[in-house]
């Protein structure tokens, strides 16, 4: 069996197309087509107005077993045989989670599936000539708003991606309340949800136009009930708001040579890969654990003269083997915080932002639960990130993942968050 959201094609649509209007973006479905075309998330955007896609609510269609299995175990060599003889390899997400006694509350389960047909229809604009179009409409954007720099300009892809997430959580039923890094303020769906989600659509955004690895990333928590009676502001920051240790589930999907979907019900990491012939999930990183200690260190050095001393002498002492693994570090950054997040979850080590950058919210809190579920450690460099109450949905911080036993040795050195933030053009 196969979940699929029951929204399709316009028949004589084959692949994804992006006007260059992509405020009046609009999702059309169409019932005929190919549970495999639906489920890779073809889309086709108009304009007609209407701002947010439309995701029908998901049904459930017979699927016969495939050889995807297979096609995994080939993709994925570096795993060894320990993966790849999991009795949960190659499932698809929808077994994965409905199979296994208590992985996953019921309720969960329309979010989860909803979450993660929205990110396979992002997966399909990042990789369709329409959406690489939007680097016309960037550079404008970036001329208009009198700068060089993106940064605080949305892109294009931002937007689509946010509507997508935004109309597939409404369509779950389940949720009350939202919030993105693309909304100032969370958005209120209904009373009776029994999830809160928090998310960030498109993360490293800025390196779109290069085609560098993009991530989607989104944290779940129950509805505070003792809020209930609330006026709906009020009550929808204090939903959104909760500590990251409360949350029940998180996940970021990786939009890159492969498109990997890693997730934690609270008990365990596992990724699942996108296979592109079924358009389904599969799991490929059955329970991933972190090394407990790695090699590699992921931070923009250009900012060397502007981190504190601890910093500095952590980052020198571990590139010449002068910390406490005696190896010298090799630096990988990508500039991506999944991607970057991703590498390290799979190989060790740390990945960091020191400034006052990531948000607490829908980056730090999720992806720490990711890591701690998966052995590994978060935190700001000096309190675990999951212990910090929010005080604002944008809260920034600087943000320390990986190893437990590289992070650790980085608080070790205490001075290690960076005060000085000028706002880096690139
Ligand atoms: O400029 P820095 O400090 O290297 O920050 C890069 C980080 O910013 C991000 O691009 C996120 O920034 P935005 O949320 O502003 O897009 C991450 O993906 C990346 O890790």
């Amino acid at each position: 069996m196969i979940i699929q959201p029951s929204l399709s094609l316009s028949p004589s649509s084959s692949a994804p197309s992006l006007t260059p209007s992509h405020s009046s973006s609009h999702f059309l479905a169409n019932p005929h087509t190919s549970s495999a075309a639906s489920a890779s998330g073809r889309i086709l955007f108009t304009n007609n107005n209407t701002r947010v896609p439309h995701i029908l609510p998901l049904t459930v269609v017979p699927r016969p077993r495939t050889s995807s299995a297979v096609h995994l175990a080939k993709r994925w060599p570096p795993l060894g045989a320990d993966s790849m003889n999991h009795p949960v390899f190659g499932q698809s997400l929808l077994a994965f989670i409905g199979e296994q006694d208590a992985r996953v509350e019921e309720g969960l389960m329309p979010v989860i599936l909803h979450l993660q047909a929205a990110c396979k229809q992002i997966a399909a604009v990042l990789g369709s000539p329409s959406g690489l179009s939007s680097v016309t409409q960037n550079v404008e954007a970036s001329l208009e708003a009198g700068s060089s720099s993106t940064r605080d300009v949305p892109k294009p892809l931002d937007i689509v991606s946010n509507d997508l997430l935004k109309s597939a959580l409404k369509s779950s039923g389940k949720v009350c309340v939202i919030a993105s890094e693309e909304d100032n303020l969370p958005l209120w769906l209904n009373d009776t949800g029994p999830y809160v989600v928090v998310f960030d659509p498109l993360d490293g955004s800025r390196n779109i136009d290069a085609s560098i690895p993009t991530g989607t990333i989104f944290g779940i928590y129950r509805r505070l009930e003792e809020a209930d009676n609330l006026p709906t502001d009020h009550k929808a920051s204090l939903n959104v708001l909760q500590r990251g240790s409360r949350q029940i589930a998180a996940g970021y999907a990786i939009y890159s040579s492969a498109i990997v979907l890693c997730l934690t019900f609270g008990s365990g990491t596992h990724g699942f890969t996108l296979d592109r012939s079924s358009g389904e999930f599969l799991v490929s990183h059955p329970n991933i654990r972190i090394p407990e200690r790695g090699q590699i260190y992921s931070v923009n050095d250009a900012r060397y003269f502007d981190w504190p001393e601890g910093l500095r002498n952590y980052i020198d002492n571990i590139r010449q083997g002068k910390g406490q693994n005696p190896k010298k570090y090799s630096a990988r950054y990508i500039c991506s915080l999944v991607a970057d997040l991703h590498r390290t979850i799979l190989y060790g080590g740390i990945a960091m932002n020191p400034r006052d950058h990531l948000r607490l919210v829908y980056e730090a809190n999720p992806l720490s639960f990711l890591v701690e579920q998966a052995n590994g450690k978060g935190s700001d460099g000096k309190r675990r990130i999951l212990d910090i109450q929010p005080v604002g949905v944008h809260q920034r911080l600087p943000l320390f993942l990986g190893s437990k036993e590289d992070v650790s040795e980085l608080e070790s050195y205490e001075d290690v968050q960076q005060l000085i933030n000028p706002g880096y053009e690139l």
